[in-house]
């Protein structure tokens, strides 16, 4: 593995110019900043709850395997590897969930907490895998550590305004500025085309999970907030900047290697007061899409420090949802037709269907219209209503958006949403097919009662078919699929998620994802904290 690598990670703010949640409040995380060393254990092996022993001691996997290539027995012949390699996950996620004698209310509110899982392969010789976990000091995060209380405005929460008219100026100006807001990156992790990886504007090395520095950008684009999920290529950093002033959104390039953004072009918002909002986008290979839902950013709530009743969002359904297909490389909007009303946090993939009724296909997951998945999120809901049937329900939304001028697009429901239990969210596809026809997307899913995903789920899109990995009283964490070495079918690899088990334990399992069934856990003498998102880093020889 490259020892210059810094990872990076990206908050839903614009970076400045200048316990376990196992849904738990029983099992805080252990804050240990040491290399955990972890036995990675066959799936019978973990299935009987094999103690970790000594942290000096680790033992291959029964069966012969070499991550990140599958091991089952299926697999086996075909995996090749070179003789050593060092690969990691890392995930990131909201891990700490109190300060001094704040406790958090808000899913979204937690300060990141990265946990990192080194796989080690040896031709012939099975794999080994070491963890570690590490908070990400994010100005937020360390303000608040230092005043023993949050300090800038977090997903739910608003400090309290200063009592002093100096500070209340200074309010002021942090609030216009932006700098108010929190850098609080606990969504996506990424590496960025040219080897460094991004955690929300904090660089994070990968080795040790220290944050080592700020990610600037050097141009002058600025902007309060930004789409926590950049799409990242080899050679490039696709983001939406949203425009509180004038409602719209510019769509920014940013060259791997480079730190200056710059501006494709811009989509104007058909609905206003606001723009919708964009945690995340999709691209296909020509476009970028630009989701409009009626969950909007609420500008008073921003300018005024108070809450909206979605937090910092209003929910507006008179003013329509709309999708806005921009060209990548002329900046002109080539369609912009208005949909049927969605709620979408994460979209999946989008791609271009050519011919005579040339369209843009794109697919989220939908929540029928219904903002509600926001309050089910809150922290004492999740922790007081476990085996309540209160998970609102959702689907693979699938957007057509005709490019022949038409002023409307089709949103269908993809698969019978009962395949993975009416809940669907926390997304992945093999990373080959972004932007084009997929077949494959990786979910958590739902095994009803539940009031949080808590399966792993693989939608066959073609087929209309889900399969799911459950665990009684398991909440894992979003599947990411990693292709084994030299694959050229989609699902060849394996999907891998960190998971909290209900006895407070947490281990990253490795599924096959041709079958889906279970090749090895790697498991962590602790609970975990909830991931939302991770990054994969191959190894090298
Ligand atoms: C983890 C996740 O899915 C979402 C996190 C969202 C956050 C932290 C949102 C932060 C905010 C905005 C999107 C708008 C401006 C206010 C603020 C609360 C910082
Ligand atoms: C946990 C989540 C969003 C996380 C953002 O990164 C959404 C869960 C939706 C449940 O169905
Ligand atoms: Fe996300």
């Amino acid at each position: 593995m490259a020892t210059s690598l810094t990872l990076i990670a990206t908050p839903c703010t614009a970076p400045r110019s200048s316990s376990s949640f196992a849904l738990s409040p029983r099992l805080p995380p252990r804050r240990s900043r040491d290399d955990i060393l972890i036995d990675p254990r066959n799936a019978a092996a973990a299935r009987r709850r094999v103690p970790v022993r000594g942290a000096e001691e680790t033992a291959a996997p029964r069966r012969r395997s070499c991550l990140p290539g599958p091991a089952s027995a299926k697999n086996a012949e075909k995996a090749t590897c070179p003789s050593t390699v060092t690969s990691l996950l890392g995930w990131n996620g909201p891990g700490m969930w109190d300060v001094g004698e704040h406790a958090f209310h808000h899913l979204f509110d937690g300060y990141a907490t990265l946990v990192r899982v080194s796989f080690r392969g040896r031709s012939g010789g099975g794999a080994r895998a070491t963890g570690a976990h590490r908070q990400i000091e994010s100005e937020a995060y360390r303000a608040a550590v230092a005043r023993g209380r949050p300090v800038l405005r977090e997903f739910s929460h608003c400090p309290a305004p200063a009592k002093s008219l100096l500070d209340r100026v200074g309010d002021l100006v942090g609030l216009v500025t932006g700098a108010a807001l929190t850098d609080n990156p606990n969504s996506a992790v990424l590496p960025l085309g040219d080897g460094r990886t991004t955690k929300s504007s904090v660089l994070i090395d990968p080795d040790t999970l220290e944050t080592v520095g700020r990610f600037r950008y050097t141009d002058r684009l600025g902007g309060m907030v930004q789409s926590a999920h950049p799409i990242v290529t080899d050679t490039e950093f696709l983001t939406l900047l949203p425009d509180l002033v004038r409602p719209g959104h510019l769509v920014v390039r940013m060259e791997a290697g480079s730190n200056e953004r710059k501006v494709i072009g811009r989509v104007d918002c058909r609905g206003g007061p606001s723009p919708g909002w964009l945690h995340s986008f999709a691209v296909t290979e020509k476009y970028v899409v630009v989701p409009e839902m009626p969950l909007r950013y609420s500008s008073a709530s921003l300018l005024t420090s108070e809450l909206a009743p979605f937090y910092a969002f209003d929910w507006v359904p008179a003013s329509g949802s709309y999708m806005h297909v921009m060209c990548k490389s002329t900046g002109k909007t080539v369609a912009s037709v208005e949909v049927p009303p969605f709620m979408a946090i994460h979209f999946i993939n989008a791609y271009e269907e050519e011919g005579d009724e040339a369209a843009v296909v794109v697919d989220c997951c939908e929540h029928y219209g219904n903002p509600a998945i926001i309050e089910t999120l809150v922290l004492n809901r999740l922790r007081s209503l476990r085996g309540k049937d209160v998970l609102p329900n959702a689907r693979v939304g699938r957007f057509r958006i005709p490019l022949d001028g038409s002023p409307f697009g089709e949103l269908e429901t993809a698969l019978d949403p009962e395949e993975h239990g009416r809940g669907m969210d926390m997304c992945s596809i093999n990373p080959a097919r972004l932007g084009r026809k997929y077949r494959y997307a990786y979910a958590c899913g739902a095994r009803r009662p539940c009031n949080f995903p808590n399966t792993l789920t693989k939608i066959d899109l073609v087929e209309k078919k889900a399969k799911s990995w459950h665990e009684e009283g398991s909440v894992p964490s979003e599947p990411f699929f990693v292709a084994r070495t030299g694959a050229t079918d989609e699902d060849d690899g394996v999907v891998i998620s960190v998971v909290s088990s209900d006895d407070g334990e947490g281990y990253a399992l490795v599924l096959d994802a041709t079958t889906f069934e279970e090749i090895s856990r790697v498991r962590f003498p602790y609970g975990l904290p909830y991931g939302f998102h991770g990054c994969w880093i191959p190894g090298t020889e």
